[in-house]
């Protein structure tokens, strides 16, 4: 049970200003310490600060990483500061992997934080359940005041409230009973050891404020709603009060983060106001939607990162799929990369607009990208590897040839494919084995397409005497074929295609050819020649 210290962080002194010295003394494990009198100026000198502030309740999914794209390019282009912290209030729902994947997968992404996670920072623990003595500070500090109060309802009787507001067509709300308890009936229930909860105390009077998104904001918050939670019975705080004090403790200027956030803004802007601390700007950000208009949620395994990942869908795909679909930048084009991103990002030309992210087009996102990777020497490399671990994996002992593992190999078949497959994987599928395994074919196979089949595999073995091009390659293929008595060129195409492939289907022949190069082809139509 979560016990509140003796003096708060930034209790009030008889006027009701915040004193900065109980600041000082109840954050000792904080550094930097925050004076509640900072001004402006002083966070303007500060620069941008920025936070990703996810909960470790379910793997890092696409409309997080977006979320967390946002605050990165924001950081980026005002040489701020991009914070991870790690929301683990909610005790119940924790699942034990999430907060390393969600690191991990910021890093795997391009986008890692500059303060938080294993980076540490000034500003730090960066966990919410570490710093539990801040928010208690800052509960005290509202109890103290008079702007929050011990609710000791029961769970039964908040079951019955809502339960009879429903029967009665309204949208349930807490009554707000427990605001109007004495301090001495608070003080007996507490000796008597009755749980409770502390509930902040909202204003009915509209709530004004300018979100970068959504504009100029304004709503009657208390009018609608019951005070809302803000330490729970288990003493861990709520996000209300979590993510004020965290924001305001490590300095955050902007706060963005998704709209299902934009409503419960008005309450928090209100706990500033009572803690008497200068609130962030904010910027509340469209949701990502599936095709079907609900939300991206941890509760679906194949958003996860880790799941693309696995897949083979590289990261600047994913980058550039969770922004084409949305907004936030003057123009719309597929296959940005991360540093066009940063130029091209833009805050103003975010919309309000939930956006629907339609994963059909992901292949053909990915694709662009690899074909980018294929092409840069540099980033080419750890293709050639990885594909030739996939090779040496699936068709290990099959290989009869051993130099398809050869790295020249491999690059070239990826430059011929490139634009063709959407991941490295595509080229281990059935389709393409013939690139590493010689495929073997029938006599009569060949026959039923024509008996011409070894005057076809001796021209070719003559053709590749010289070196070619895809286009100078068609074109002897065509003048070949005039020669052939009995066999049209399409004919011919297809037993030099099952010849080469042992499959009907696939690759142009000219780009097996090339690809396959000289000596391979030589071997494999000369197999036929041997028939
Ligand atoms: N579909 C989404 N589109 C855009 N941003 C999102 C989306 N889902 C979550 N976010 C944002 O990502 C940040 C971290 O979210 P969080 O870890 O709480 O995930 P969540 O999916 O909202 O959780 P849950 O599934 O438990 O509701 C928050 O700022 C949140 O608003």
């Amino acid at each position: 049970m979560f016990v509140f210290p003796q003096r708060c962080l930034c209790s009030r002194s008889a006027s009701g200003r915040v004193t900065a010295r109980a600041a000082l003394n109840a954050s000792k494990a904080s550094a930097p310490h925050r004076n509640c009198a900072s001004t402006a100026a002083e966070t303007e000198a500060r620069g941008v600060r920025v936070r990703f502030a996810p909960s470790p309740t379910g793997f890092l999914h696409l409309g997080g990483l977006r979320t967390a794209l946002y605050n990165f390019l924001f950081a980026q282009q005002h040489a701020g500061t991009f914070i991870l912290r790690l929301e683990d209030t909610d005790r119940s729902r924790l699942v034990p992997a999430a907060a390393r994947d969600i690191e991990d997968q910021l890093e795997w992404a391009g986008i890692p934080p500059d303060e938080g996670g294993s980076k540490g920072g000034l500003y730090g623990p960066y966990v919410q359940s570490q710093r539990l003595h801040l928010y208690s500070a800052a509960a005290v500090a509202l109890l103290e005041s008079g702007h929050a109060y011990r609710c000791f309802c029961t769970n039964q009787r908040l079951e019955l409230l809502k339960r009879e507001a429903l029967r009665n067509g309204q949208t349930p709300r807490y009554d707000n009973r427990c605001r109007s308890l004495h301090a001495d009936q608070v003080q007996e229930k507490l000796s008597a050891g009755i749980p409770s909860v502390v509930r902040f105390r909202l204003s009915d009077s509209l709530e004004p404020f300018q979100d970068l998104v959504f504009g100029f904001t304004q709503h009657a918050v208390g009018q609608v709603e019951g005070d809302p939670v803000i330490v729970k019975a288990d003493g861990f705080p709520t996000y209300h009060l979590a993510s004020v004090v965290d924001d305001w403790h490590m300095q955050v200027s902007h706060v963005l983060r998704g709209s299902e956030w934009l409503i419960s803004t008005c309450k928090h802007l209100q706990l500033y106001r009572a803690l008497g601390w200068t609130p962030p700007t904010f910027a509340h950000l469209p949701l990502l939607l599936n095709k079907d208009g609900s939300k991206l949620s941890k509760r679906q395994g194949d958003i996860f990162i880790q799941h693309f990942r696995q897949q083979g869908v590289l990261p600047e795909a994913l980058l550039d799929i969770v922004t084409h679909c949305g907004s936030g930048f003057s123009s719309n084009r597929l296959g940005r990369r991360l540093h066009e991103l940063i130029g091209e990002f833009n805050v103003s030309k975010i919309t309000a607009h939930s956006a629907l992210l339609d994963l059909d087009n992901l292949p053909h996102f990915n694709r662009v990208h690899l074909q980018r990777r294929i092409e840069d020497d540099a980033l080419c490399r750890p293709l050639v590897d990885e594909l030739k671990d996939l090779i040496a994996h699936s068709y290990g002992d099959q290989i009869e040839d051993q130099e398809v593992l050869q790295r020249d190999y491999i690059q070239r078949v990826l430059h011929f494919r490139k634009g063709h497959i959407s991941s490295v994987k595509d080229l281990i599928s059935p389709v393409h084995s013939y690139l590493w395994l010689r495929p073997s074919i029938s006599r009569e196979q060949l026959e039923q397409l024509s008996s011409e089949f070894r005057e076809i595999a001796a021209k070719v073995i003559q053709l590749m005497q010289t070196e070619h091009t895809t286009e100078d390659l068609n074109a002897e293929l065509k003048i070949a074929s005039k020669t052939l008595k009995k066999t049209k060129y399409s004919s011919m195409m297809k037993i030099l295609r099952v010849t080469l492939s042992g499959q009907q289907q696939g690759p142009s022949v000219s780009e097996m050819i090339l690809s396959l190069g000289q000596k391979e082809v030589c071997c494999r139509l000369q197999r036929v020649l041997d028939h």
